[in-house]
């Protein structure tokens, strides 16, 4: 296991900015940073932050799985230990004392890794991969909306108010003045980024009324999933600093388009450099067609970590207002109405982009499902059905409509289970039941409205 004195990266990071505070972060299964704050110096003396291991079975509220849903689980909590990943090292561009924040993988004081932390299950994932000499590049899109600032959930979120002092309104997509309207805060944004050293790429007005995309340069998954956790995080608080709400709910409002975290995937021999998913002659390779083969044969079962709440669904429901947003597992060049897109590109940058994954969802987690999806069908050497020419919309191979039979699919995927891992798995599905239990027990104003008074 490292200890922090042995990297002299800490020592140093910390005296070139005089670092006097620490933000030691790890994401939960919701994608929610939990973590703990120290002292500079401490942390730089080997003191490590402990957390108990129950951050991993927590549902979005907090809450736990019942008892009959935890028979796997050790109910005494362990604690664990929290290992700094020198990569994953970011200032706090807004904190008024100079503060870094660390991303932090789990390990028991035995020293052993927590399964079920989802940093670890990308790890786990992309060992695999390692194991035959591959190395998958990712490119995440992340979509999310600006919103007037509301502090009653039981009222409809609203578009922001830009410089102009009105309202957005819807079909502004890709318009560059309306992205200018909410300019001083998408400065500010880029001034954090880049303090954070943050790989943003482009960013794009969309098709909802103060929804936004911002792409991220392509390469490494473990470091773009940390730099999507840092992305949004950054993000929420420079909204908040301009009255806003910035959010990453999947479908935040009916009448607009959800928010997606597409994710462009290719695959490198780890040791030329060659991307294994250019064939011959202009041509895709057969792992490329496997890896898609993968992609459609268990995407199905792993929607509950690309759509992860019930909101998500929203989201991939076909309506007027859905927009885009995927609802079948087909794939096509160029083609936006299935799930799996293959841009046009030259062989070199041959990739498959995934529209399945809400924004909602923990990137660690999309990441670690599509690829161990696509590893599944390179393993099993999947064909895929043939390329859909046209409108996928009203056809197709479609996904599961609601977070519960997802999760049945889920339950009983035994090769995706033992590539993200059982322990991780199980308590997964567990912590999302008992989620949707909670949910369950609210009454809606849909059915006040509708049964209080009529039936
Ligand atoms: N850029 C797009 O293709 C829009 C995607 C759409 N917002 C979705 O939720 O999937």
């Amino acid at each position: 296991m490292s200890n922090r004195q042995e990297h002299p990266h800490f020592n140093d990071w910390f005296q070139t900015r005089g670092i006097t505070e620490v933000e030691c972060l790890v994401t939960d299964l919701t994608g929610i940073l939990k973590g703990k704050i120290m002292p500079a110096g401490k942390y730089l003396g080997g003191g490590r932050p402990r957390l108990p291991d129950s951050i991993f079975i927590q549902t979005v509220t907090g809450g736990y799985p019942d008892d009959d849903d935890i028979h796997f689980w050790n109910p005494a909590e362990r604690d664990m230990e929290l290992v700094p990943d020198p990569n994953a090292i970011f200032l706090v561009p807004w904190a008024d004392d100079a503060t870094a924040q660390i991303i932090h993988d789990c390990h028991y004081l035995t020293g052993e890794p927590v399964e079920l932390s989802p940093r670890h299950v990308l790890k786990r994932v992309l060992s695999f991969y390692e194991a035959r000499g591959w190395k998958p590049i990712v490119a995440p899109e992340v979509e999310f909306f600006l919103v007037k600032t509301n502090t009653d959930s039981d009222y409809p979120l609203e578009p922001p108010i830009g410089r102009n002092g009105r309202q957005e309104s819807s079909r502004q997509s890709f318009s560059i003045d309306a992205v200018n309207e909410f300019d001083p805060l998408f400065e500010e944004m880029y001034d954090y980024c880049d303090a954070m050293n943050l790989d943003l790429d482009t960013l794009i007005h969309e098709e909802g009324a103060g929804q936004m995309e911002v792409n991220f340069q392509h390469g490494d998954p473990l470091r773009l999933a940390d730099q999507v956790v840092m992305f949004k995080r950054a993000l929420r608080e420079t909204a908040l600093r301009h009255g806003m709400y910035a959010t990453f709910m999947a479908k935040p409002m009916a009448n607009e388009p959800g928010s997606s975290m597409h994710l462009h995937q290719s695959l490198l021999d780890a040791e030329s450099g060659d991307n294994l998913f250019a064939g011959e002659n202009g041509k895709s390779s057969r792992l490329f067609q496997q890896f898609i083969g993968g992609l459609q044969h268990y995407l199905p079962s792993a929607m509950p970590l690309l759509a992860p709440n019930v909101n998500s669904y929203r989201r991939l429901m076909r309506t007027e207002t859905s927009g885009s947003a995927p609802t079948n597992v087909e794939w096509g060049t160029d083609n936006r109405t299935v799930g799996l897109r293959v841009p046009v590109s030259t062989p070199e940058a041959t990739r498959v982009e995934n529209r399945l994954a809400g924004a909602d969802a923990n990137p660690y987690l999309v990441m670690a499902a599509s690829l161990a999806c696509g590893y599944l069908g390179m393993l099993g050497q999947l064909e895929p059905r043939p390329p859909m020419i046209g409108s996928a919309w009203s056809g197709g191979h479609t996904l599961p409509d609601d977070i519960r039979p997802a999760l049945d699919m889920l339950s009983a995927c035994q090769p995706l289970a033992e590539v993200l891992g059982e322990r991780f798995t199980n308590s997964y599905l567990a912590v999302k039941r008992a989620e949707h239990r909670e949910y369950f027990q609210v009454i809606s104003s849909w059915e006040r409205e509708h049964l209080l008074l009529r039936v």
